[in-house]
């Protein structure tokens, strides 16, 4: 029987059968699941599982195998900092909530999870909320950010949670999608996931009693159906994506509009910093790429290698 994970302890799996039973899951053995990555979770929400009965009356199945999965997203593990966390599975988009004011989300901060997203071929979308509390400056900050994204190919909305203005639009993108939701502290992103599953009562199960002891439940990713067919992964805890394994000179390949330029660059292992003839210093000289972009670019090519990477 398949079923899909919509919560992970760590030790025990909420899942979903096709046919809508909710069960709770203990996996058998050990999987392997990436040959080239050491994770301390062989299983994440989104994942879709085999399960077989274990016991009837108690409504617990074995996980005895996994599907593929399409795409994956990952942190460096809170533990172990040589190991990475899989914090979701299979997702259609990967939403940030990010504020202009009170507090304002760096560019670097969108570009790094842009560059995340690119990596796990995740879309993105940015959703700028607090929008409440925007004057003109702000407004006018938002529109640059907004045709500066754009641009590169991201969608780009702009919300008020407290007023709910523009929610239609997240709904409609949110319909029949499996959307995972992040942003740093403050964003309001509590407040965005929780005016969109009120109380998140659409929760069938509680699952606090299958924790270990001692487990912290709220740092893992929990996944709610959405009442318009969507599905919502919320990731508690979680502020930034791991830019593990990319490589200095693989990271234009992250950024869409550079991508699109490499070949004109002189030398074909043009790194864009100081070489001649370079397609991207040009483009961004030209103003066709946008500088904040490349500076981006600079300092995330600066921190790969370094001491607290
Ligand atoms: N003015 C305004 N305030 C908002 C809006 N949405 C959320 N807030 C406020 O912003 C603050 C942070 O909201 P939270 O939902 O807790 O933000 P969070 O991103 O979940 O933050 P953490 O819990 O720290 O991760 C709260 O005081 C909210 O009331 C909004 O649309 N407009
Ligand atoms: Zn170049």
């Amino acid at each position: 029987m398949k079923a899909t994970v919509y919560k992970s302890t760590g030790s025990w799996y909420q899942v979903k059968t096709e046919d809508g039973q909710w069960l709770q899951a203990r996996m058998k053995g050990v999987f392997k699941i990436d040959e080239d990555i050491t994770s301390t979770n062989p299983i994440a929400v989104g994942d879709i599982v085999t399960v077989e009965a274990e016991d009837t009356a108690e409504k617990t199945v074995m996980i005895t195998g996994i599907n593929d999965r399409r795409n994956y997203i990952n942190r460096q593990s809170p533990r172990h900092k040589y190991q990475q966390h899989i914090v979701a599975a299979n997702l259609d988009q990967s939403i940030l909530i990010a504020t202009i004011k009170e507090p304002r989300t760096s560019t670097g901060f969108i570009d790094r999870f842009l560059v995340a997203c690119e990596m796990y071929h995740v879309p993105a979308i940015i959703v700028f909320n607090k929008k409440d509390l925007y004057k003109q400056k702000e407004l006018d900050k938002f529109e640059e950010y907004k045709s500066m994204y754009e641009a590169v190919g991201y969608k780009v909305l702009c919300i008020s949670v407290n007023e709910q203005t523009g929610m239609e639009e997240i709904d409609a993108l949110l319909t029949n999608k499996v959307s995972l939701v992040s942003g740093h502290s403050g964003v309001g992103k509590s407040s965005f996931v929780n005016s969109i599953l009120p109380g998140k009562n659409i929760k069938t199960q509680d699952v606090s009693n299958w924790s270990g002891k001692g487990m912290h439940t709220t740092t893992f990713a929990e996944m709610y159906d959405l009442p318009n067919g969507g599905k919502l992964i919320d990731t508690p805890g979680m502020r930034e994506f791991a830019l593990l394994g990319v490589e200095k000179d693989e990271l234009s390949h992250y950024f869409p509009e550079m991508r699109s330029r490499l070949q004109d660059c002189q030398f074909n292992n043009c790194q864009h910093i100081n070489e001649p003839k370079c397609a991207i210093k040009k483009a961004v000289a030209a103003q066709e790429i946008h500088e904040d972009r490349y500076l981006s670019y600079l300092s995330i090519y600066e921190s790969i290698g370094a001491a607290n990477y």
